[in-house]
């Protein structure tokens, strides 16, 4: 998260948990107190490592990879390693279980089930850090099927990732009038679980490779969108 000074930008990380619950209530409670000590923050930051959902290429495209099954052919991905900034942030698995499929909870006449962090910064932190801008997937259960990836496939063709935190962080930021930004780094596919294919250690180190690119972009930024 970072601060308005009248010099250089303050920042500050915080360890909220892990799901969607634990980072809502650890952001509110982190802006919450900063507002009340008159130093409020004036963006707030998700990142952490992620699922990729692997691209699904032309059949025929040299190297294509065997992407999602069910996902429209030439559909993006995030191969493990790469880094993806959302330019939505949209709870997958928030809603009701109907006879027609899954309903998400603004089909229900409730909230809300994506937030838009500002264009502007998406593609100027994307760009400072070379990765790729998409639909980020909050889930509060790790993918770990075909099926299940192709469904949330299907529902969210923009995806490129699935994580658990930024939906949270995101419903914290809005109810604190603040914008939000989402970074993830892709530890492993989305798909049937395979944990011995995850690779967390050279996604953190992708992650912190990243902020040394981005934090210039950060601190110049002005919510001009
Ligand atoms: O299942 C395991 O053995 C296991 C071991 C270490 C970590 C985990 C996690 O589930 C970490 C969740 C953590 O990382 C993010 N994350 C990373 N990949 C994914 C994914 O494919 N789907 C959802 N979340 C993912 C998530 O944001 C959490 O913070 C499991």
């Amino acid at each position: 998260m970072a601060r308005a000074l009248a010099e250089a930008p303050a920042r500050d990380v915080l360890a909220v948990g892990v799901g969607p619950a634990a980072a809502a209530a650890g952001t509110a409670t982190a802006l919450a107190r900063a507002a009340a000590e008159g130093r409020p923050f004036d963006l707030v930051v998700s990142a952490g490592i992620g699922g990729g959902f692997p691209p699904d290429l032309p059949p025929g495209t040299p190297g294509a990879p065997v992407g999602t099954p069910g996902a429209p052919v030439g559909t993006p991905g995030a191969p493990v390693g790469s880094l993806v900034v959302a330019d939505e942030i949209t709870v997958a698995d928030l809603g009701a279980e109907t006879p027609e499929g899954f309903a998400p909870v603004t089909e229900l006449g409730f909230g809300a089930v994506t937030h838009r962090p500002p264009p502007s910064l998406v593609r100027e932190v994307a760009a400072a850090c070379g990765a790729a801008t998409g639909t980020v997937l909050t889930v509060s259960t790790v993918t770990g099927s075909a099926e299940r990836a192709a469904g949330l496939r299907l529902r969210h063709p923009r995806a490129l990732a699935e994580a658990m935190e930024g939906f949270g962080v995101a419903e914290a930021a809005a109810l604190h009038g603040l914008p939000v930004l989402e970074v993830r780094a892709i530890s492993n596919p989305v798909g049937p679980r395979d944990r011995a294919a995850w690779r967390i250690g050279d996604a953190l180190a992708a992650l912190s490779d990243a902020f040394g690119k981005f934090a210039p972009v950060l601190r110049s930024w002005n919510t001009h969108d």
